[in-house]
């Protein structure tokens, strides 16, 4: 089962698979919003869906057993490239390309198209959440305590329209193995969801890091 991996890869060939798999992923999410908003004849629709159906063949020649997982590169990198937020791989993914400033902050501009869709014209409430998760997750973990997310707790102030949105985040407070971080969706007139969130080291973790002799980073 795919979890957290160390791998031993150079950063030319994590640069290379990047340049291989990122134009990929951008087409399939281009095949997501063309296919919502198609309205091609029948006979087209279904000529698409059999070639559609032959490349998904052709990818699955050789595949993972399971899912990306994390892995960490000997640089002390890491790649979440199957992550429903930000990963490379992941046509699921808007993606979100998330800044971290020295401050703490950490900010991310993006566009939320046709597929991630609630009331008509307006984004999912679960996507804001999808988004907002990552966002306070990234920022708790670079303040230098990742976490899984015990709470996350949002007020949806008003509607976020689909297009171009910015989300932010920052710690508010660290308690322990406990990280509080608070953040935003903005779209272009001010703030449209307000977020904050606990992030914990969870046991197995903590448990793994007192074995290792490391754990006081994390206390
Ligand atoms: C650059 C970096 C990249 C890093 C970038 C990473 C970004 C990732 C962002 C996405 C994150 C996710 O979606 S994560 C996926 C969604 N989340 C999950 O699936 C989490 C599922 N739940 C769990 O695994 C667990 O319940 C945990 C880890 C939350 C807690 O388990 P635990 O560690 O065994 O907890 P335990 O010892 O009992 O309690 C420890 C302390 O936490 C408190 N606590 C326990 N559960 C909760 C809770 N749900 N909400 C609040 N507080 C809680 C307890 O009261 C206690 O406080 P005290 O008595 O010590 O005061």
């Amino acid at each position: 089962m795919a979890r957290y991996a160390q791998e031993d890869v150079t950063a030319a060939e994590v640069a290379r698979q990047k340049a291989l798999y990122g134009p990929l992923t951008q087409s399939i999410r281009e095949l997501v919003d063309a296919a919502i908003r198609t309205e091609v004849d029948d006979d087209t629709v279904r000529a698409a869906q059999a070639e559609i159906e032959a490349v998904t063949a052709r990818l699955r020649a050789r595949q993972l057993e399971g899912s990306y997982g994390v892995r960490f590169t000997p640089s002390g990198g890491s790649r979440a490239w199957g992550n429903a937020v930000v990963g490379t791989r992941n046509a699921v993914a808007p993606p979100l390309v998330i800044h971290h400033e020295e401050s703490g902050r950490a900010w991310s501009d993006f566009d939320l198209g046709a597929a991630y869709e609630g009331p008509p014209g307006l984004v999912h409430g679960g996507v804001a959440a999808l988004v907002l998760d990552q966002m306070l997750g990234e920022a708790a973990g670079a303040g230098g305590k990742p976490g899984m997310t015990g709470t996350l707790t949002l007020r949806y102030r008003r509607a976020t329209p689909l297009g171009p949105l910015r989300a932010e985040a920052h710690i508010d407070r660290v308690e322990g193995i406990k990280t509080y971080a608070v953040g935003h969706l903005a779209d272009a007139e001010g703030v449209t969801v307000e977020a904050e969130g606990v992030f914990i080291l969870p046991r197995w973790a903590r448990e793994r890091l007192e074995e290792s002799g490391f754990p006081s980073r994390f206390e």
